[in-house]
């Protein structure tokens, strides 16, 4: 059974079409890049499966049930969709990272979250310090923290190393492939990237709003 499952899938706004019969499917473990010109509707695609955004018509399957029969909640502590520009809240790195575990009604582990926000090259210290005080490229590293501290079956990354300089987008990268040795976290990744999209098995070209092009499935 696939893990995500997209049949015939469109959106639609303001009477104009922004994707137009997308299917493809994924495998649990699977690193599917995503690409296409400005504007052909990678991101749409992406906030849809977030369930950010709601499709016209078609169909998610996820897990071998339409995504409609899932709690909204309990769907997305599954399936973790990171922004282009991170989105942190609260006053502290600490604030950030102990938020999926008020959720999900659990003690914060700091020995946990540190190990982590070393992981992506911030240490010990970080964690108490003021989001204020971080750069783009720390906040967006907290904020792939935050999103895979639970380890989500599906990651959705929306471009997230676009808006940084080329050090934190090589630390992200590295990180992105030690998380690939180390897990079998299913990720969807919006690139403009070559080398960036060149990362996954799988890809897909989107222009227009149409699937032009699959390689690796
Ligand atoms: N909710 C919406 N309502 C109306 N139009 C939208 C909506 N979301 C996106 N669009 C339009 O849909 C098209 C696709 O946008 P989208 O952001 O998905 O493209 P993209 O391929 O991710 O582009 P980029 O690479 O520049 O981020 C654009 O023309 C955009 O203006």
């Amino acid at each position: 059974m696939a893990l995500l499952e997209i049949n015939n899938l469109t959106f639609a706004s303001d009477g104009k079409t922004i994707l137009d019969d997308i299917h493809f499917s994924i495998e649990k473990g699977d690193f599917l890049s995503i690409t296409g010109p400005s504007g052909s509707g990678k991101s749409t695609l992406l906030k849809i499966i977030a369930t950010i955004l709601s499709k016209t018509n078609g169909e998610i399957v996820y897990k071998g049930e339409p995504l409609e029969n899932y709690e909204a909640t309990a769907y997305r502590k599954e399936v973790s969709y990171c922004f282009q520009t991170a989105v942190l809240f609260g006053k502290t790195v600490r604030d950030n990272l102990a938020f999926p575990y008020e959720i999900r009604k659990v003690p914060f582990d700091s020995e946990k979250a540190i190990a982590y926000l070393k992981s992506v090259g911030l240490p010990e210290e970080y964690l108490d310090k003021s989001i204020n005080s971080l750069s783009g490229g720390e906040k967006q590293r907290v904020a792939l923290v935050r999103n895979v501290l639970f380890q989500p079956e599906i990651l959705l990354l929306d471009e997230v190393t676009s808006a940084l300089d080329e050090a934190n987008r090589v630390i992200i990268w590295e990180w992105l492939r030690s998380m690939r040795e180390h897990s079998d976290m299913t990720i969807l990744m919006v690139s403009h990237n070559e080398e960036e999209a060149g990362m996954a098995d799988k890809r897909i070209h989107i222009v227009g709003g149409k699937i032009t092009e699959r390689e690796g499935f």
